[in-house]
């Protein structure tokens, strides 16, 4: 894959220019997209800014944000030619950075779970995932260095996991929302897709303005000795498939023989009363985000999102307000279970990336963390037997950011030295 750190170096280094590395994206994609398809536009005039700690990094930008004078397509025919008048927040962080929104990366409907046309960069027979499927992708295909996604459920570890991508969750509202449109207000959180762990801890750092999220070096620590891991199987979501226990078995033996410390946790009830209401509260909330889309052009929606949609009219306040009480209570109960640990290791997709393009498989590993709003990372490096990543996540609590970065370096490198 394509390290934003490693083009930094060389620009730094004078070996290439930043409008050079942004060239050298655009011949990547030219070369592999017609394989991937994880764009629905680009600007191939694109100028590189001469400064900031982002310049001559191309972007991908998950087609729900606003990109001032390229089209928000959102998916779904409803917004053809729906070109923005203005950068989304992040759009804006990201030029201030010096970094370049090189192109549009495809998106499910209104970012639910229709899937898209983009196909796994690993294995063309099997979906990315999504909802944020370009980005994941794209980063994944080797052809750009750093993506924008979003998640609602797990639409940004999932599909990292299936594309083999480094990819961060952050803790909830970290990076502005501000012009990406809305499924779910209490859920929708920008994320990031990267080559590494250090690629996603600087890119952060930089979009975050929060220079403290930076691995010290820009590498791993040597060592993870003195790491209290809590192993975590999240019952409540259903079983594993064995892509994925495989894959969790290999990180744990992989961080334990670099000096961690992991130990089986059980997460307190509170948490799987979140987990089974998370769904009341992405349904409530996006009926009344999309309402304009649903009332004007139903007939426009995709089959699952139109169904959904259906379904979640009925959803009553006051199962909304009961969802929200039982999600406030286990944020606080999750705090203190989670202050035993520097983080908890789990799951990070049901499995390796299903075959087809009918499903971008399912959130059950992600969607608690979202609906918590902490940081959850997804770490690559495993690959099952047919060459197909399959990721782990890493969690952290609210505002732990930096030590769910730090952690998933750890993993990132015990898994290199023995894979
Ligand atoms: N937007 C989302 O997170 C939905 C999904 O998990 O695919």
């Amino acid at each position: 894959m394509l390290s934003l750190l490693d083009l930094l170096r060389r620009i730094d280094a004078g070996h290439i220019s930043a409008q050079s590395a942004l060239s050298h994206c655009l011949d990547l994609i030219e070369a592999r997209e017609y394989a991937v398809r994880a764009f629905t536009h680009m600007d191939t005039h694109a100028a590189a800014a001469a400064q900031g700690p982002l310049r001559g990094i191309a972007i991908g930008v998950k087609d729900i944000i606003d990109v001032a004078g390229m089209p928000t397509g959102m998916g779904s025919p409803i917004y053809r030619d729906n070109v923005a008048r203005a950068d989304a927040s992040i759009t804006a962080m990201l030029r201030r950075a010096g970094g370049t929104p090189l192109a549009k990366t495809t998106t499910t409907a209104f970012a639910f779970l229709d899937p898209t046309e983009t196909l796994n960069p690993h294995n063309p027979a099997h979906t990315p995932g999504g909802s944020s499927a370009g980005s994941a992708a794209a980063v994944g295909a080797g052809m750009l260095p750093l993506a924008i996604g979003t998640q609602t459920g797990g639409s940004v570890i999932r599909p990292a996991s299936y594309c083999g991508a480094a990819a961060i969750k952050p803790s909830f509202r970290l990076l502005p929302t501000v012009g990406v449109k809305c499924y779910s207000w209490a859920l929708d959180t920008l994320g990031l897709f990267a080559a590494s762990v250090p690629d996603l801890a600087y890119a952060l750092a930089a979009l975050g303005e929060r220079p403290d999220l930076r691995l010290p070096d820009d590498r791993a620590p040597d060592s993870a000795a003195g790491l209290r891991i809590g192993l975590l199987m999240q019952d409540f979501a259903g079983p594993p498939e064995d892509d994925s226990a495989a894959a969790l078995d290999a990180a744990v033996k992989a961080i334990e023989a670099d000096g961690a410390q992991v130990t089986p946790v059980s997460a307190p009830e509170s948490l799987a009363a979140a987990y089974n209401v998370h769904g009341i509260i992405q349904d409530y909330e996006s009926v009344r985000a999309l309402a304009w889309e649903y009332d004007a052009h139903r007939d426009q929606l995709p089959p699952i999102l139109g169904e959904t949609l259906d379904a979640a009219q009925h959803v009553p306040a006051g199962a909304y307000d009961e969802a929200r009480r039982t999600a406030h209570q286990a944020r606080r109960e999750a705090k203190s279970f989670m202050r035993g640990y520097d983080a908890l290791l789990t799951f990070a997709s049901p499995g390796s990336a299903p075959e087809g393009l009918a499903s971008t498989g399912e959130s059950r590993f992600n969607r608690l963390w979202t609906l918590m709003g902490v940081p959850a990372v997804n770490v690559p490096g495993f690959r099952n037997a047919a060459g197909l990543p399959v990721g782990v996540q890493i969690v952290t609590g609210f505002g732990r950011d930096d030590k769910a970065l730090q952690v998933a370096a750890c993993i990132e490198n015990a898994l290199q030295k023995r894979l």
